[in-house]
């Protein structure tokens, strides 16, 4: 019986650059991302999207912009995992180093991908010329995609 765990993904963008985060420990450990985790029981998508990006980054973010919903399946795990891609220009605070996370700016010309989830380089074009998107990936381990479709839409 497949279940499906929602997670957020939050990237911030001042003009030519966008955040990600060096992730310290625990799911991706080693890679860079936008900011985000699980979704808990009696908040919103968005609530936890908000959230998330604040305990990660320090950043409070205001008014963020589904851009993304990308479905992840694992080769022999039952549990489906479902992304919810957020974008924001507006936001208050300055970068800082969490537990989690050690934020950096990159220019959206010198993304690190080979330090990203493999799918990334897929799909952040579709970001970056600011299309809304979505996809199914199915990993077989961390980092080997089985296959994958991607598509752009009007809406999420
Ligand atoms: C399987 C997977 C999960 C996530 C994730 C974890 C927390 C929020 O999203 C990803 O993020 C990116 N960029 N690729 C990802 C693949």
């Amino acid at each position: 019986m497949t279940t499906r765990k929602l997670l957020s993904l939050v990237f911030v963008r001042e003009a030519s650059k966008i955040l990600l985060g060096y992730k310290k420990r625990g799911f991706g450990q080693g890679w860079w991302n936008g900011f985000g985790g699980k979704v808990e029981k009696g908040e919103t998508i968005m609530q936890g999207a908000l959230r998330e990006l604040t305990e990660e980054s320090g950043l409070i973010g205001d008014s963020l912009e589904e851009i993304g919903l990308l479905t992840f399946e694992f080769e022999g795990d039952p549990v489906l995992l479902e992304v919810h891609v957020f974008s924001t220009t507006k936001f208050s605070g300055k970068p800082e180093e969490t537990e989690e996370m050690r934020p950096a700016w990159f220019d959206i010309q010198d993304i690190p991908f080979k330090k990203m989830w493999s799918d990334d380089v897929l799909w952040f074009p579709l970001m970056l010329k600011g299309s809304k998107f979505k996809g199914y990936f199915l990993f077989k381990g961390l980092h080997d995609i089985l296959k994958y479709k991607l598509d752009e839409v009007d809406k999420i």
